[in-house]
């Protein structure tokens, strides 16, 4: 199964209005589990490095038998056509194993995860908030499912 892991749970009205409807478009064609996890503290309390190795771990449990591919702005960019190939492809060969969108909290990741990552995928060069992160994310998910099923909606 695909699941999308956020740290901070989601509060945006206008940001869950948009994740539940795109979770219901998507459910055409397959379903996607929204993992929300909770924020690690007080930002202002803890020191950086600390508060998002604190994110890492709430994390770490996700990763056995999963493909994970981490959203950061400084990985990897395609357009939607190589990303629904990118996905169907992964999709193929992860059989029986979830794959991961894995979605960083207010100060981004750890860099204990880099090297955890199957993949490093870039939304965009622009840093969106993880909400605005999980929303686009969705979006395309739409797109890619729409392209692979041959139906009308990516020009
Ligand atoms: C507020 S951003 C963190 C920004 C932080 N300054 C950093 O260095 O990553 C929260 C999360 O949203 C996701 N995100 C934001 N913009 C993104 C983009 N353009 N592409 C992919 N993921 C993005 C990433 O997972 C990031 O860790």
């Amino acid at each position: 199964m695909t699941r999308i892991i956020v740290i901070g749970p989601l509060k945006s009205p206008h940001i869950i209005d948009g994740v539940k409807q795109y979770l219901k478009w998507i459910k055409k064609f397959e379903k996607i589990e929204l993992i929300q996890l909770p924020l690690s503290g007080d930002l202002n309390k803890t020191p950086p490095s600390i508060y998002k190795d604190k994110d890492f771990k709430k994390f770490e449990k996700y990763f056995p038998e999963s493909f994970n591919v981490l959203l950061d702005e400084r990985g990897e960019q395609m357009d939607s056509i190589k990303f629904s190939e990118f996905y169907d492809r992964t999709k193929s060969r992860s059989q029986g194993k979830h794959i991961n969108f894995i979605v960083g909290g207010p100060l981004g990741h750890s860099d204990k995860i880099y090297n955890k990552a199957d993949y490093i995928l870039s939304l965009s060069k622009l840093t969106f908030t993880h909400e605005f992160a999980v929303l686009i994310l969705l979006e395309q998910l739409f797109r890619v499912n729409k392209i692979l099923h041959n139906e009308t909606y990516h020009y």
